[in-house]
């Protein structure tokens, strides 16, 4: 599963161009998820509306009974997820998927309710995000101006510039 977390992170990464990225270090979280439902449960909540906190999720849905829900970005409306082929994972982004990727990643709200009166389990990995920086910055914010006015001060005309403005 960790195998798998990591490369799915680096192909989401990928898409965005960034090939040199390395999610292996990055901690996990591994959870089961045991919802007692029974008849008169049928119709309440499981699961309150919320997104991942982390990067990325992949969730092992109950194949017997169905209750997450995931939200239109757009409209706000909830549909419900397909029970799951035999054998396939549910892939799902977090919030730091979103501020990692400055926007172009998507966390997902979503939530589970019960729809049948039968006990139902998921089982989540959840890669989180580094400790300390999730996204380390490697130049400070600048403007067109002042950096044109950098490299003609300091005769810098290939590009070496950009090492002045590291952050
Ligand atoms: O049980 C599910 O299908 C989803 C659980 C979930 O959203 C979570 O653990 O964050
Ligand atoms: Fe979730």
């Amino acid at each position: 599963m960790h195998e798998l977390i990591v490369r799915v992170a680096a192909r989401l990464a990928s898409s965005l161009g960034l090939d040199d990225c390395s999610f292996q270090d990055w901690p996990c979280q591994f959870r089961i998820n045991r919802y007692n439902y029974t008849p008169d449960t049928v119709g309440e909540s499981g699961v309150q509306v919320h997104t991942d906190s982390g990067f990325l999720t992949v969730l092992q849905e109950d194949e017997r009974v169905g209750g997450l829900e995931v939200a239109d970005p757009d409209t706000g409306e909830f549909s419900p997820v397909d029970i799951p082929l035999p054998g396939t994972f549910l892939v799902n982004l977090g919030d730091v998927a979103t501020a990692w990727s400055n926007g172009a990643l998507h966390n997902v709200r979503h939530r589970v309710r019960c729809v049948a009166g039968v006990p139902r389990v998921s089982i989540a990995l959840f890669l989180l995000a580094p400790r300390d920086d999730v996204r380390p910055r490697r130049f400070r914010d600048f403007g067109y101006d002042d950096y044109r006015r950098l490299r003609q001060s300091t005769g810098e005309h290939a590009g070496e510039a950009l090492a002045r403005l590291a952050a």
